[in-house]
């Protein structure tokens, strides 16, 4: 159950560099992020096994986000180009005419890893396990690093998902399986800052959203985010409690599928963002929030069962597609002129 927190915690896991974390440490660290994720359901992390700091991960996002409209078009799902093949990875545009309060842009990366075990079934409108897209290298050339981003933060997640299974009192090792094929998704985010004329609404209380109030659908999720501000999380006592930007921090959550498995012991937080504060071109991708979410995910044909062994398992990717109807970006009108109309 969240608790009535007023802040979140913060939790070094500078132990996780060692390539054999020592035993006390696995104890130590269980059982911190075992109250972290039983109370707030949140926290930041410092001293993280990456190799990669702040400046490189928004650098990239920021580069990303600055090529021309038509590139990144390119590289757009089929729901926003209709003459692209990938359904599931790959670029979203913003939504304005859906979604004023949940203005974004995003790219997002699966796992490198080719040749899944089980491939998708082709009939489906949405391909979870499609292989990513990509500019030519002199259009834009941070793929390796974007993948080489993709496995840290899986393998990051790895370690913490070893650490949540002792502190449920199971074998370090019990989760692995899950992890085949992983669908888990990188997402560079952008949040253009608002138009000067939407800044000031008439109802003062009114609270300006880039990303409306909602929970995570799988694992965990590893956040970075720049210095904007705006992440808010929502408390026991129905307050929102910000989430601003500490420097060097990873934020953590848990996603809805863990806090199933857990029985509820650990919460899935709702969270939301703030719109950024207005700038003289609205307009202008060098502008905005950028943040970059890691979803931490199982493979798509996984069964998931609840640790206790009672309750329901759920197959994660029925899980995902069922989540995904409330997803801006899967929306049946994308605003974008593209004629499908079938189901998930
Ligand atoms: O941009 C952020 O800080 C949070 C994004 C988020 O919550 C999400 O994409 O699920
Ligand atoms: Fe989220």
């Amino acid at each position: 159950m969240t608790t009535s927190f007023s802040s979140l915690p913060i939790v070094d896991v500078g132990a996780l560099k060692a390539s054999e974390v020592a035993a006390a440490d696995v104890n130590a660290l269980s059982k911190q992020l075992y109250d972290v994720f039983a109370t707030t359901g949140f926290a930041y992390l410092v001293n993280a096994p990456l190799s990669f700091d702040h400046e490189e991960i928004f650098a990239l996002a920021r580069e990303f986000f600055t090529l021309p409209h038509e590139e990144k078009m390119k590289l757009a799902k089929k729901s926003f180009h209709r003459n692209n093949q990938n359904t599931y990875r790959g670029y979203f545009p913003t939504q304005p005419h859906l979604a004023s309060d949940n203005l974004k842009e995003g790219f997002e990366i699966g796992s490198p890893v080719k040749n899944p075990t089980h491939p998708a079934p082709e009939a489906q409108k949405i391909r979870l396990s499609e292989p990513n897209v990509w500019l030519d290298k002199g259009a834009f050339g941070r793929q390796e690093r974007l993948e080489q981003l993709h496995d840290e933060l899986q393998t990051f997640a790895s370690k913490l998902l070893s650490l949540l299974a002792v502190s449920l009192g199971k074998d370090a090792n019990y989760f692995t399986p899950w992890l085949l094929d992983s669908l888990s998704t990188l997402r560079l985010l952008h949040y253009p800052p608002v138009p000067q004329n939407q800044a000031q609404p008439h109802d003062v209380d009114a609270v300006k959203l880039s990303c409306t109030p909602h929970t995570d659908s799988g694992i965990l999720t590893l956040l970075h985010q720049d210095a904007t501000g705006g992440l808010e999380v929502l408390n026991a006592s129905k307050q929102w409690v910000p989430a601003p930007y500490v420097p060097g921090s990873v934020v953590v959550n848990i996603g809805d599928l863990m806090a199933k498995v857990s029985g509820e012991r650990f919460t899935a937080t709702m969270h939301r963002v703030r719109a950024p504060p207005p700038k003289p071109d609205a307009l202008d991708a060098r502008f905005g929030r950028f943040s970059v979410p890691f979803f931490f995910e199982p493979g798509e044909a996984c069964v998931v069962v609840p640790v206790d062994g009672d309750g329901e398992s759920v197959v994660y990717g029925e899980h995902v597609r069922q989540k995904m109807a409330t997803w801006v970006e899967f929306q049946e009108d994308s605003g974008y002129e593209t004629g499908t109309t079938e189901e998930l």
